[in-house]
C-alpha cells in the first residue's frame, strides 16, 4: 500500500500546487474534495488542509467533519484551513481591515520545531489573506509570526492530541515562500513519518501489478492518437497485459503531414499490438459544408465513436476501455466551483462507456503531464514521442478555419509541414510548448514573378505554457519567423502570405476554433 498524504481541497486556487510540491519531493498525494469522507487506512500519513476564497466567517463557509481526522494522523492547516482549525476548536477569527497579500517577511519563535527547524530564525513567506486569527484555541502555541500578524504559525502543544496538528497562515506552496517546500518536506518526514520514495520507477513497478490484478485475463481497447498520453497510458497496459492490449489508432483526415504512417511506424519497434484504422472519408465527408466551429467539433467527437465502436466489435473478450486522463482531468471535474462554462467541446472518447458498455481503466489518473513523461521514459517510449507538441484530437479541422475541404486540409498540411521542420532544425521546437500552423479563411492579392495572385493567408501560432491553460505566444527569433514565410509562400503554391499571432491565452485561446 502506497503511503500518501491526503489535500483537502477547499477551493484555493493553489491547491495543485500544494500536490505539485509534494511530488517534487518524491511523495504520492491526492487532492480530495474537502466533502469526501476520508478513508483512514494506515497508508493515509497526513492532512492538509488547503486555502480557500471562502472566509471562515461566511455563512456559507465550506464545512468539514475535524473529529473524523483530528488527532488522528498529523495535520496541516494552510490559510483557510488554518483559519478553520482556530476557529472550530476554540479560538477566534476576525475579518480584518485590509487584506494582506504578498511577500512578508516571518520571524520564527521554536526554530528548532519539526515543521520549522532549518529554516533560520527569519524567512520570507507569501500571504494572501483577508481574516486574521486573533485567538488561538486552548492547547496550542505559536510559533512563527509576523510584524502585521502575531499568528503567522501555531501547532498543538506537546502531547496535548496523539497526532500533532500544525497550521500556517502563509502559503509554503507558492515559491515565493522562499523555504515553503522545506517546511513541507519537514511536514512530510518529521511530523509525519512519510517516506520520499515515490518515483516513476516505483509506480511503474506499483501500477502494473494493480492492473494485473485488477483486468485478470481480459483484454483492454485503447484509443492510441501519437500523443503522450495515450502513449505511455498504452505502455503501462502493455507490461501489464501484454497482446490482451488491443490500440486502434484512427486516420480522420485531420492528422498532420504523413502522420498516419509515420505514428504507425514509430510504434513498430515498442511490442504494442497497434491498428491503424483508416477513416478519412467517413469525417470529411460529414463535414463538408460545415463552418461552424462547435458543429465540427461535435460531428468528429461522434464519428470517432462510431468508428471506434465498429472497430471495438470485432475483437473478442474486451471488457475494459483504456484512456490517457491524467491527473489534471480529473481535478478539473471535481473543482468545488464545479463544471466552468464550456468554451470549446473537447473531442475525447469518452462517450464510448456507456454505448459500448466498458469498465473504464485509466492509469495514469493520478500524474501531472511532467510525471506522465517520466514514467513514459521510464517505460523505454523514445523521447520523439514523449516530447511530442500535443495535438488536438480534431487535428487539423479546427485549424482550417471555416468550412473543410480536402484541399485546404492539404494546404494546411503543407505549411504545418515546412512550420515544424524548421523549429526542429533550428532547436526551437524543444523550447516552445505547442505550435501549429491555421490556415485563415482570407484570400489576399500577391504578386509572383510578374503575375497577380489571389491566394490564402497561413497564420503561424507558438506558444509558451505550462499546462494549456494560459499561454504566451513564443519570442520566435525573426530570422527564423523570414525563413519559415519564405519557405510557405515559395513552396506551398496557393498561399502567399504568411502572418504571425502573437495574442496571449487568455483572452485569445491556443486554437483558433
Ligand atoms: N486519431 C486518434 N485515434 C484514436 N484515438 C484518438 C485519436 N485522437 C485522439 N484519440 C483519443 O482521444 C484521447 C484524447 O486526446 P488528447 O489529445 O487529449 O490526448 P493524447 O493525444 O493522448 O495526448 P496529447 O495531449 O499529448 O495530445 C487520446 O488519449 C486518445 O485515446
Ligand atoms: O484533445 C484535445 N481535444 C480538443 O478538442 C482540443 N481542443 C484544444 N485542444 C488542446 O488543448 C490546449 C488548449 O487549447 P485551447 O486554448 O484552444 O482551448 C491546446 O494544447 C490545444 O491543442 C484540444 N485537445
Ligand atoms: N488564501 C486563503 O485561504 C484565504 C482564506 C480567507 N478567504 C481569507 O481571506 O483570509
Ligand atoms: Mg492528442
Amino acid at each position: 500500500m502506497t503511503a500518501k498524504i491526503i489535500i483537502l481541497d477547499f477551493g484555493s486556487q493553489y491547491t495543485q500546487l500544494i500536490a505539485r510540491r509534494l511530488r517534487e519531493l518524491n511523495v504520492y498525494c491526492e487532492i480530495h474534495p474537502f466533502s469526501k469522507t476520508i478513508d483512514l487506512d494506515e497508508s493515509v500519513k497526513g492532512i492538509i488542509l488547503s486555502g480557500s476564497p471562502f472566509s471562515v466567517k461566511d455563512e456559507s463557509a465550506l464545512q468539514v467533519n475535524l473529529d473524523a481526522f483530528i488527532g488522528k494522523v498529523p495535520v496541516l492547516g494552510v490559510c483557510y484551513g488554518a483559519q478553520y482549525i482556530a476557529q472550530k476548536l476554540g479560538g477566534d477569527v476576525v475579518r480584518s481591515d485590509h487584506r494582506e497579500y504578498g511577500k512578508a517577511m516571518m520571524s520564527i519563535d521554536r526554530t528548532k520545531d519539526d515543521l520549522l527547524h532549518g529554516l533560520g530564525s527569519h524567512t520570507q513567506v507569501w500571504m494572501s489573506h483577508g481574516d486574521t486569527i486573533k485567538v488561538l484555541p486552548d492547547s496550542f502555541e505559536i510559533i512563527a509570526h509576523t510584524d502585521s500578524i502575531p499568528v503567522a504559525a501555531y501547532r498543538s502543544k506537546e502531547g496535548a492530541y496523539a497526532k500533532p496538528i500544525y497550521c500556517i497562515q502563509f502559503h509554503p506552496e507558492v515559491t515565493h515562500s522562499l523555504e515553503g517546500k522545506a517546511l513541507l518536506k519537514n511536514f512530510v518526514t518529521d511530523v509525519c513519518n512519510c517516506p520520499c520514495d515515490w518515483t516513476p520507477a516505483s509506480y511503474v513497478e506499483q501500477s502494473v501489478a494493480e492492473l494485473k490484478e485488477k483486468i485478470g485475463d481480459d483484454s483492454v481497447v485503447l484509443g492510441l492518437s501519437g500523443g503522450v498520453d495515450s502513449s505511455v497510458a498504452a505502455m503501462l497496459l502493455h507490461r501489464a497485459i501484454g497482446d490482451r492490449l488491443k490500440c486502434i489508432f484512427i486516420d480522420n483526415g485531420l492528422l498532420r503531414k504523413d502522420e498516419f504512417e509515420e505514428v504507425l511506424v514509430s510504434y513498430e519497434g515498442l511490442g504494442l499490438n497497434v491498428k491503424g484504422v483508416r477513416a478519412n472519408d467517413e469525417f470529411l465527408d460529414e463535414l463538408t459544408d460545415v463552418s461552424d466551429p462547435e458543429t465540427k467539433r461535435k460531428i468528429i467527437g461522434r464519428v470517432f465513436i462510431e468508428v471506434f465502436d465498429k472497430e471495438a466489435k470485432q475483437l473478442d473478450n474486451i471488457k475494459w476501455l483504456g484512456q490517457g486522463t491524467i491527473y489534471p482531468d480529473v481535478i478539473e471535474s471535481v473543482s468545488v466551483h464545479g463544471p466552468s462554462v464550456t468554451i470549446k467541446s473537447h473531442h475525447n472518447v469518452g462517450g464510448l462507456p456507456a454505448k459500448l458498455n466498458l469498465q473504464i481503466v485509466e492509469p495514469l489518473r493520478m500524474l501531472f503531464k511532467d510525471e506522465v513523461r517520466r514514467v513514459g521514459a521510464e517505460l523505454g517510449l523514445p523521447n520523439y514521442i514523449l516530447s511530442r507538441h500535443p495535438f488536438p484530437g480534431p487535428g487539423l479541422a479546427i485549424r482550417v478555419l471555416g468550412a473543410i475541404t480536402r484541399e485546404k486540409v492539404r494546404l494546411c498540411q503543407e505549411a504545418d509541414h515546412i512550420y515544424i521542420n524548421i523549429l526542429k532544425e533550428s532547436g526551437w521546437y524543444d523550447k516552445v510548448w505547442q505550435a501549429g500552423a491555421i490556415l485563415l479563411p482570407v484570400q489576399s492579392v500577391g504578386v509572383m514573378g510578374d503575375e497577380r495572385t489571389y491566394e490564402f493567408t497561413i497564420a503561424l501560432r507558438s506558444v509558451n505554457s505550462v499546462d494549456g491553460m494560459t499561454a504566451e505566444w513564443s519570442k520566435l527569433p525573426h530570422e527564423i519567423l523570414a525563413q519559415i514565410s519564405s519557405e510557405i509562400i515559395n513552396k506551398v503554391k496557393g498561399i502567399n502570405r504568411v502572418v504571425y499571432d502573437i495574442s496571449t491565452k487568455p483572452p485569445a485561446t491556443i486554437e483558433w476554433e
